[in-house]
């Protein structure tokens, strides 16, 4: 299994408001979590993406200060998680797998209550609970009771209920299970509000690697307790075609993935690229031949000029677009889900 925390993760952009360091975690001979190291930064959406029982709910518990690492530590705009919790708790909201709505409580209560246990009291009270209402479009069903909420109405109070002190970092824990696609699609919508307008930084789980692909910037994909690659979705991508290039090379290169659609018999067209320099692996590839090439934009041009030259009908040249999906599949070689 390759494990990699990559380029960015290390320098460039904001300082990161979340970082978690070689964070371990063990229950009896069980290690839950094996040495976790990933980071974000303000207006990142990063993914937490693994099987059940792969370590994320163990993670986040250990960010929102709930339990405590056995060893390695996190950091939340720079205060840790260890010996600093009550500094995380004011800069964190937790939206647990699965949380209590309490009965004879209306919406507009429930949120009042978090508003209180935050320390939050008189005009600062009602404006953080007002703020929360509008944001979540929760504001018109402000009086309806918390239990007879719709899911998707449930999960947005979940939320507000981790935004009334205003948080800087938000970990969701699974927010989209049990979800139907509109609600989805709304959730996604207010994860990429606070995210792009507020600047926070969003934590966000699922075993479900499709519910994060659009909405994630970055994502820490985890196994059996360890990281197996974390980074933007560009970077993973990346490594995933270079891994892909230096196998097709026998352990040297690197590459752009193109694509190109020709009139006729494409193996003639799989044979033809493969001749050509900066080539280092084309098969056919559904609709098209796919192909790995590494060069600059002029030397793609005359790769084109060249092939049209050699008498191919060429309908379609494209960069080959990966989705992160594609990339978590290649890179994990199936041995996830
Ligand atoms: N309090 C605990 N005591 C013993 N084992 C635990 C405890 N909490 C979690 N585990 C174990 O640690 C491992 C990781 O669990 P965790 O809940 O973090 O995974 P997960 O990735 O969040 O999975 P899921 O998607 O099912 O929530 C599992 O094998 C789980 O059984």
């Amino acid at each position: 299994m390759n494990t990699a925390v990559l380029g960015a993760n290390a320098a460039g952009g904001p300082p990161p408001s979340l970082e978690v360091r070689s964070l371990t975690r063990r229950f009896g001979k069980l290690k839950a979590v094996d040495e976790v190291s990933f980071l974000a930064r303000p207006g990142q959406v990063i993914g937490f993406i693994g099987p059940n029982g792969a370590g994320k709910t163990t993670t986040m518990r250990i960010l929102a200060t709930l339990d405590t690492p056995t060893e390695g530590d996190a950091f939340v705009c720079g205060h840790s998680v260890i010996d600093d919790a009550d500094a995380v708790r004011d800069k964190l909201g937790f939206m647990p797998d699965g949380f209590g709505k309490y009965p004879n409580m209306s919406v507009v209560e429930y949120l009042d209550f978090f508003a209180r246990a935050y320390g939050l009291t008189g005009a600062a009270r009602r404006d953080a609970v007002e703020r929360v209402l509008v944001f979540t479009e929760l504001r018109r069903i402000a009086h309806k009771s918390v239990t007879e909420l719709s899911k998707g109405m449930g999960q947005r109070l979940g939320l507000g209920r981790t935004l009334v002190h205003d948080p800087e970092v938000l970990i969701l824990d699974e927010p989209a299970a049990g979800l139907d696609p509109r609600a989805r699609v709304e959730l996604r919508e207010l994860i990429a509000l606070l995210a792009r307008d507020l600047n926070k930084t969003v934590l966000i789980s699922s075993h479900i690697l499709t519910e994060l692909g659009e909405i994630c910037d970055a994502a820490a994909i985890i196994e059996a307790g360890k990281i197996i690659v974390s980074g933007t979705v560009d970077e993973i991508r990346a490594a995933r075609r270079t891994r892909a290039a230096e196998k097709a090379a026998g352990g040297v290169g690197m590459g752009a993935a193109l694509a190109v659609r020709t009139l006729g018999d494409p193996t003639a067209a799989v044979r033809w690229l493969l001749e050509q320099p900066g080539v280092t692996d084309a098969s056919e590839a559904g609709w098209a031949v796919g192909f790995t090439f590494d060069g600059e934009d002029a030397e793609r041009a005359a790769l084109l000029r060249n092939m049209l030259a050699a008498g191919f009908e060429v309908t379609e040249f494209a960069a080959e677009t990966e989705s992160l999906e594609d990339a978590f599949m290649a890179l994990t070689e199936g041995i996830t889900q």
